[in-house]
């Protein structure tokens, strides 16, 4: 079978990676992955697994010239957005120079056939107090890690706007679902399917259950960032939200778990799980991404919660 396009995507390994590799490559594309573990997640005759760290300027350089991409999905980077307090060169370093090097070597090797690069931004890059964030609402970053997600969109237009490269930025919210996520939900699932086992106590602890996230399954997200992918001739640099458009407290995500847990738990709220500054309703307007490209999410917020409590009773210990 003749690949439909090879597409790079870096950071393969990562929570979304890993989805969107499944779904490209159930599309038909060939895939090459990057990341900096020893071996890929995922196995499949159309992947090829580089391991690639985003600092690693000469990597890159003789990555892009030893593959005619059709396409790039640019995931590599640093997530953790308390991390990024106590490391910030780190996490500019990796999310603002990865992506550098990757446009540079980019534009040196003027590649006909790519026809798409999309990177994932995060919601954090907004002024947090509009209601249903929209693309055109005002940015105002407050982390190294949301800064240096705003830098890299500010770079990722420029090469855009500048250099006609088809860059695409995927402003993503919070993701939730199977297959590894760092997230609360995560977290909650892993305890409460550790409870069942009997080795973890039945009382789950957590930080403030009032605040508010838009949870979108990383199924639906991967579905559209590759919609994105293939969307026909948007603006060089234009950016999308990729989210669910409502808001949902970590207390119904933690009732979710209680009602699809075999055994029942207490909760005990602890208060140093607080965060300092801790953001209490985010949620975005997907309508761009909807209107754009036919893109509509699929699963459920309680089949999210399920798929993922059901993942970690097949591996917790
Ligand atoms: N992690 C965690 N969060 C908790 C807990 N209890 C309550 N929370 C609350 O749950 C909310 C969500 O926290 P996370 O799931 O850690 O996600 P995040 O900080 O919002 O960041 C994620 O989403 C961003 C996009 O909106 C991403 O950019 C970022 O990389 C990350 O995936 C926060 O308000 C946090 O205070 C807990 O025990 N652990």
């Amino acid at each position: 079978m003749t690949a439909l396009g090879l597409v790079l995507i870096t950071g393969v390994n990562g929570f979304l990676g890993k989805h969107v590799a499944e779904t490209l490559l159930s599309d038909g594309f060939a895939v090459v992955g990057t990341g900096r573990s020893s071996s890929c997640r995922l196995q499949h005759e159309r992947l090829q697994y580089v391991r690639l760290d985003m600092m690693d300027e000469a990597g890159i350089q003789s990555l892009l010239r030893s593959y005619e991409f059709t396409h790039i999905v640019h995931l590599a980077g640093a997530n953790d957005v308390r991390k990024s307090y106590e490391d910030p060169m780190h996490t500019l370093g990796v999310n603002v120079g990865g992506a550098l090097y990757l446009l540079e070597a980019l534009r040196q090797i003027n590649p006909a056939q790519l026809q798409a690069f999309v990177a994932a931004g995060t919601a954090y890059e907004y002024d947090l107090k509009g209601s249903l964030l929209k693309e055109d609402c005002p940015v105002l970053p407050v982390s190294p890690y949301a800064w240096s997600k705003h830098m890299m969109t500010s770079v990722l237009r420029m090469y855009g706007r500048i250099y006609q490269l088809p860059t695409r930025i995927a402003r993503t919210f919070n993701l939730i679902g199977p297959g590894g996520g760092a997230g609360a939900c995560s977290q909650f699932a892993r305890e409460v399917a550790a409870m069942e086992k009997g080795t973890y106590p039945a009382i789950l602890q957590t930080g403030n259950l009032e605040t508010k996230r838009d949870f979108l399954d990383v199924r639906d997200a991967a579905s559209a960032y590759c919609r994105l992918l293939l969307a026909k001739s948007p603006l060089p640099g234009s950016v999308y939200n990729v989210c669910s458009g409502h808001a949902y407290s970590l207390r119904e995500i933690v009732q979710l778990l209680k009602k699809h847990a075999r055994i029942p738990f207490d909760i005990q709220i602890d208060a140093s799980r607080f965060r300092v500054s801790d953001v209490p309703h985010l949620a975005g307007s997907c309508e761009k991404l909807k209107l754009h490209t036919g893109w509509e999410p699929s699963i459920p917020l309680e089949q999210s919660v399920l798929d993922t409590l059901n993942e970690y009773r097949a591996t917790a210990p």
